[in-house]
């Protein structure tokens, strides 16, 4: 396992670059500590990132998996998606002890089964103008032995009063050809329509397809989700915890053109899937601290990586035969109980403890 610090020649960012023996590799940009590349084993991109993205801050850069914090979308007083996409992280030196990036490129040999890096978030006195509110944003990231991509969250309240947030990992996946992508997982939950004003509505039809601009946060979904890419006969597994909603977006062409620093056909060859906290702000007391965590895994589509909706579990194979109005109504009335059930059990968020 190797972890490297590098200078990138062409935008001068200095990124941080997880290795392992297999061939899989990983690039984190210390400016919004912004993953920007993951390789499989053949050496294969697996992020989309734009060929016109704009490496010069304050702009955030087009690609990757953009960390949304401490606001998601343009609900609130903050810049769209909040400000830590376009500051510069630094690294938790006890993470991995690099050196400085004085000169040209330095390695590292990490023996575990993973290459780790951790970076930290700061405010600086500025943003305490615009968000005042002292916190520790802390992103691990972890590459490990078979190329999965993990990324755990932490957020600590270092302020003597509460604060709240909406957060995203901002994951755009590279595609073949969106109009032959399906995402699994979803089906029959309720979504904000972003298209409609954040309208709620409830997803009907089976799996979702792509034919047209799309962008909607899904709400209390499922753990895991797949995102199949038939072209290329490879899916995604993205397994959360900590994150409840998902943000599923595709700005296709019209909305394509309008961005200055997206391609006109780009829109063809990428998905976002945002694991999130969107429509119930996270909140953090003083000495607490939350904790998510995504898991991203590519898998040749013929895999099956086990029942990806905890309803499916609970119904087998049996549901299949019912007609799709009752198993819809059975599949909400289950979700509710168990969601009453969750709550029964713990009235405070599970992902917040004492720091
Ligand atoms: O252009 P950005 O600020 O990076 O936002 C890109 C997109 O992010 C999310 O997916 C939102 O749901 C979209 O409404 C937004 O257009």
């Amino acid at each position: 396992m190797m972890v490297d610090l590098e200078k990138d020649a062409t935008t001068g960012f200095e990124k941080v670059i997880l290795r392992e023996p297999r061939g899989s590799s990983a690039e984190i940009l210390l400016f919004g500590g912004q993953v920007t590349s993951w390789k499989n084993e053949r050496g294969e991109e697996l992020l989309f990132l734009s060929s016109k993205a704009i490496f010069k801050p304050p702009k955030a850069v087009r690609g990757g998996i953009p960390v949304c914090f401490p606001q998601f979308g343009g609900q609130g007083s903050l810049e769209q998606h909040g400000f830590a996409r376009n500051r510069l992280w630094k690294i938790v030196e006890s993470s991995s002890p690099l050196p400085s990036v004085d000169s040209d490129k330095f390695s590292l040999i990490n023996n575990s089964t993973k290459a780790i890096v951790e970076l930290m978030l700061t405010p600086s006195e500025e943003d305490m103008k615009i968000w005042p509110h002292k916190f520790e944003l802390r992103l691990r990231v972890a590459l490990s032995s078979g190329g999965g991509l993990t990324m755990t969250v932490k957020v600590n309240n270092k302020d003597t009063k509460q604060f709240s947030f909406t957060f995203a990992l901002h994951t755009y996946l590279s595609v073949a050809d969106i109009t032959e992508v399906r995402v699994e997982g979803l089906e029959t939950l309720d979504y904000l329509d972003n298209l409609k004003s954040g309208e709620r509505s409830t997803e009907q039809g089976d799996a979702i397809t792509f034919d047209n601009e799309l962008d909607r946060v899904y709400l209390s979904t499922p753990s895991k989700i797949a995102v199949v890419d038939h072209e290329k006969k490879r899916t995604f597994v993205l397994k959360k915890d900590g994150l409840p909603d998902l943000v599923v977006w595709n700005p296709w062409e019209r909305k394509a053109k309008q961005m200055v620093d997206f391609g006109d056909d780009e829109y063809k060859y990428m998905l976002c899937v945002e694991a999130a906290a969107v429509e119930k702000p996270i909140v953090v007391r003083p000495e607490e601290e939350w904790t998510a965590r995504q898991e991203l895994s590519a898998v040749s589509s013929s895999y099956s990586s086990g029942p990806l909706d905890p309803r499916r579990v609970l119904h087998g194979s049996s549901k299949e035969h019912l007609p799709q109005y009752q198993a819809s109504i059975i599949s909400r009335f289950s979700l509710r109980l168990f969601a009453v059930m969750t709550l029964m059990c713990s009235s405070r968020n599970p992902n917040i403890k004492k720091s």
